[in-house]
């Protein structure tokens, strides 16, 4: 940013930690940071430079992961395996778990609030399980407007790579017709409550997102390394939120500093599990 060139970021936590000092950073050099989260890459290409006065609210699409429909009682004995098998798409194992316990969805929620340069209170999730559309934008007039496509990350990054053209490419496109259902559920916050957490770090800013992150991180490698159960993770975050006492988020250092309390405060929390 620095050198005055655009930035494409896929990395949600940069975003989730330090929001407020990459956007000033990047209004201070005049640069554009550029999603590729693919459904961060949907909002801005629903948005097409409209105002954000005009927007009611930003609706991230979530598949729901491979526990959709479960309750917490259901989910202590998860294996990694079964974690790890994402029903829609195929990404690294931190990132796949996320999407399991929602906790990805968590991080996508902060993440459009400092892309969007909106409050968290207008950003929701709504459970989409086939990754067909990948997010949405509801205006101020009702209606709503989305972007859909083959679940592939070849679109968002190409979106990001060639904007503001659109330029042929030989992907496998959608078959509309063939498809059998697009659906739509609310998402379940007592069993994920890693949505619950997400809007509460999001609401209250300054370091608290970046305990959230990395107190996640901490549980995920943990129960990665057969250490802790699945479902401790949740417990994890929560605790480690709950113990933090938030201050701005003003530099990287304060930032970095709050990073390496959560995780120290989560390796202590893990071992007690
Ligand atoms: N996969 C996907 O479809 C999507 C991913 N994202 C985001 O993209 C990011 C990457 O995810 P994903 O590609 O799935 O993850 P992977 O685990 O597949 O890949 C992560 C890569 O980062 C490298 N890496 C890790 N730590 C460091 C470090 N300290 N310095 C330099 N390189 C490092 C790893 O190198 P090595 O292998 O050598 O350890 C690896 O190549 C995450 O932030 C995720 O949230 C966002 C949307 C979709
Ligand atoms: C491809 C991508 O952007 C991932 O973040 C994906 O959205 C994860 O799926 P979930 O909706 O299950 O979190
Ligand atoms: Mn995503």
């Amino acid at each position: 940013m620095r050198a005055g060139k655009d930035i494409a970021v896929a990395s949600k936590e940069i975003l989730v930690i330090a929001g407020e000092i990459v956007m000033r950073e990047a209004k201070k050099h005049g640069v554009k940071v550029l999603p590729v989260d693919s459904e961060h890459s949907a909002i801005w290409q629903c948005l097409d430079g409209k105002p954000t006065e005009s927007i009611k609210r930003l609706i991230l699409t979530a598949s729901g992961g491979p526990f959709r429909g479960k309750k917490r009682d259901e989910l202590h004995e998860v294996t990694v395996e079964q974690a790890l098998k994402h029903p829609t798409w195929t990404m690294g194992r931190k990132i796949t778990i996320d999407s399991s316990t929602m906790f990805n969805k968590g991080l996508e929620m902060i993440e459009a609030r400092w892309l969007f340069g909106l409050p968290i209170e207008q950003v929701d999730v709504i459970i989409h399980p086939q990754s067909i559309i990948h997010s949405m934008v509801e205006y101020n007039d009702g209606s709503v407007i989305a972007q859909l496509s083959v679940n592939d990350m070849c679109y968002p990054i190409q979106y990001a790579v060639v904007y503001p053209d659109r330029v042929p490419n030989s992907m496998h496109h959608l078959d509309l017709a063939k498809m059998k259902a697009l659906t739509f559920e609310e998402p379940d916050t007592e069993t994920f409550v890693s949505l619950r957490l997400a809007r509460e770090a999001g609401h209250a800013g300054g370091t608290l997102p970046a305990v959230f992150n990395a107190a996640n991180e901490v549980a995920v490698e943990w129960f990665l390394n057969g250490r802790i159960r699945y479902t401790r993770i949740w417990d994890c975050v929560e605790q480690c939120m709950a113990r933090h006492g938030v201050r701005p988020a003003d530099d990287l250092e304060t930032v970095s500093a709050a990073d390496t309390w959560a995780r120290a405060e989560a390796e202590k929390l893990c071992r007690t599990y």
